[in-house]
């Protein structure tokens, strides 16, 4: 997968090269170019932003760089990020979604947003993803971006040791995770559920599953609606 960000601060995107993050850049499962707005600005200001036609408070962000970033960066198999608290619910479904994509393009607004236009002429030559991590507004999207590459990258064959650990984490299947515990046996005289030290595997998997499904009915009611939910669980909720 290739991945570019344009951003008017691209020091906000170091983070992109830490962790497992920088080593699936490093083992070439992801590649990943973060690019100065500024770049494509051809004033002696250098300027992104003007003030918004119709009056109101704020500057947005002028078209004339975005379209000619979008110019350079964009190929036919582009798909156009725009991080805002307007756009769509960014969801694990939606990660899984983008993590299937040879190539994304992040669209980090700043002030107001991004000139509108830019969407729109954007969405004639590539798919316009707008998503939002949820209801509540940042100063930028720079931060969204960094929370959206890492949820992408993790789910990238290759990135995270083992596999498995996708399988059974929170909102794989519309279910929270159950509850996890190591080593002491006790601490601070709380024991763990006996039934983990047992050995029986197939009881710890029908506990694992039995407390996932009652922790997403008390913390996600609207999740379970979505769920696939066979006898058993529905057992354990009207029990
Ligand atoms: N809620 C969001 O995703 C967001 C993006 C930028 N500001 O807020």
């Amino acid at each position: 997968m290739r991945v570019d960000v344009v951003s008017i601060f691209p020091e906000y995107l170091a983070p992109l090269e830490l962790s497992l993050i920088g080593k699936a850049r490093g083992l070439g499962i992801l590649e990943l170019q973060v690019h100065d707005l500024r770049t494509w600005t051809n004033d002696v200001h250098r300027t992104v932003d003007d003030t918004p036609y119709g009056g109101g408070p704020g500057m947005v962000m002028r078209p004339e760089p975005w379209g000619r970033a979008l110019d350079q960066v964009a190929t036919p198999e582009s798909t156009l990020i725009v991080p805002t608290p307007a756009g769509e619910p960014f969801t694990q479904r939606v990660a899984h979604e983008l993590a299937d994509l040879p190539h994304l393009i992040f669209a980090p607004g700043r002030y107001e947003g991004i000139d509108q236009r830019v969407l729109d002429h954007a969405a004639t030559r590539m798919n316009v993803r707008e998503v939002s991590l949820g209801d509540y507004v940042l100063f930028g999207g720079e931060v969204a971006v960094l929370v959206i590459v890492e949820a992408i990258t993790r789910l990238l064959p290759g990135v995270l040791g083992n596999a498995d650990s996708l399988v059974e984490e929170s909102h794989t299947g519309g279910l929270l995770e159950a509850p996890m515990y190591t080593k002491p046996a006790v601490w601070r005289e709380q024991p763990v559920p006996e039934i983990l030290r047992s050995g029986d595997h197939g009881r710890i998997a029908r506990w694992r599953r039995a407390q996932a499904v009652l922790r997403t009915a008390e913390r996600r009611p609207d999740l379970l609606a979505a769920a696939d939910l066979d006898k058993r669980d529905l057992d354990v909720l009207n029990e």
